[in-house]
Formats: C-alpha cells, structure tokens, sequence
C-alpha cells in the first residue's frame, strides 16, 4: 500500500511532517510520500521523504509565466506529481498534457478524478495512477471506504476495463489505519490524505495508526 500525505496548502510544518513520514516509512517498511507546496519541495525532499508535487503544468521551458514546470519539480526532488486534484481541476487535454510533460521530466504520476467514469477517462491517458477522490468527503470525518466503499469498487472496475497496468488509489476522509486497510480491501492499493496528517496534533502519530494494520 502508497500512502501520499497532501500538504495542501494547509498552516502545518512541512519538514516536521515529512521527517515523520521519513521515519514511519522507515520503520514499517510501508511506502510513503510528501506532496508539499511547490515552494516547499527541495527543503522536503532533502529530508529523505519520498516527494510528490500537487501539480505540473502541460507546458515544456519557455514563456510562460507563472506555470509549474514538470523539470523544475523534478529538478527539486520530486518523485512524482499529483494531477487534476479535485481542487485544482484541469480539462481533459491539459490533463493529458500535465501527464506528458510528467513522463519527459521523469515524473510518477497519478491523476485524480472524482467518479469512476471519470477514472476511465483518465485511466486512458496512461498515468501510472489514478485516485478516485469524491469531493463531498474530501476534508470530512468519514472515510470514503465506508462512506461509499462502491465508488472504490467501482473506480478499480473502470480503470481496469481501460488498462490493467494502471494503478487505483482512494482518498477522502481517510485518517485511521483500519481506512487504509478498508480501502485495500475494495482494492485500492494507495490511498492519498490530507487532513488526517496535516492538521493533527501529532504528526508522527497519525502516520503510525495509518500504517499500523499493514
Ligand atoms: O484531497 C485529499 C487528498 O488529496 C483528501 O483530503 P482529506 O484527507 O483531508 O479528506
């Protein structure tokens, strides 16, 4: 099981979240990532933690002020970037060519979508992931493997009638190890979270109940 941790642009500290992660990922031999504020990715990725960004842009060098270049993310240290989250929606053909300028940078990449039809369609673009993320549970209590376990279910279908090589991660909700081996059991084999880490009280603890039934 991927655990990606999203930083979001939430107020917590991003090297004392990542040194945990580091550290958990460490001890339990479970495999885990930071997704950090773009401006934040070399200082994270220096602490050892593997390292995604929340976002590239399609565009290649040149003149476009303000973008998010794939080199430039992974020039910093990422390892891979998150595409089309939920709160950073992208139309389709930008999405596939965030994905393809991803691949030339040398990126990992896993687009997000927030239905299972939706997976299918970006599943057709050839990222080496998808997450299926439901945007009314995203940030709450309730865990989308229980919340709604057929739209896990579901997701796993789509994205394997399209292409059985491509990867199913869930999130939304998610803050507990028993979320974690729920959403394994609907077949996802990564989940990405956000809240549960990044605004807790204690970091380190939050990533070893995430980790503990794995
Ligand atoms: O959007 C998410 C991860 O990318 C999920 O956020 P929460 O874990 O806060 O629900």
């Amino acid at each position: 099981m991927f655990i990606l941790v999203n930083l979001k642009a939430y107020p917590c500290d991003p090297i004392e979240v990542a040194t945990a992660a580091r550290d958990v990922a460490e001890d339990s031999d479970v495999r885990i990532a930071v997704s950090p504020q773009a401006a934040d990715l070399r200082r994270v990725a220096d602490t050892g933690v593997e390292t995604w960004a929340q976002h590239v842009d399609p565009n290649d060098y040149g003149s476009h002020t303000g973008s998010t270049l794939a080199e430039s993310v992974s020039e910093a240290g990422a390892a891979g970037t998150l595409v089309n989250h939920s709160e950073k929606r992208m139309k389709l053909a930008d999405i596939d060519g965030s994905v393809r300028a991803a691949e030339r940078a040398g990126l990992e990449t896993c687009v997000c979508a927030n239905n299972p039809a939706q997976i299918g369609a970006v599943a057709a673009l050839g990222p080496d992931s998808v997450a299926v993320e439901p945007p009314e549970l995203i940030g709450g209590d309730d865990s989308v493997a229980s919340a709604d376990p057929d739209i896990v279910r579901d997701a796993v279908e789509a994205a394997a009638n399209v292409d059985e090589d491509v990867e199913v991660f869930c999130g939304a909700g998610i803050s507990t190890g028993d979320d974690v081996a729920a959403a394994g059991d609907l077949g996802a084999t990564g989940i990405l979270l956000a809240s549960g880490v990044a605004k807790a009280d204690d970091p380190r603890a939050a990533l070893e109940d995430l980790v503990e039934p794995l």
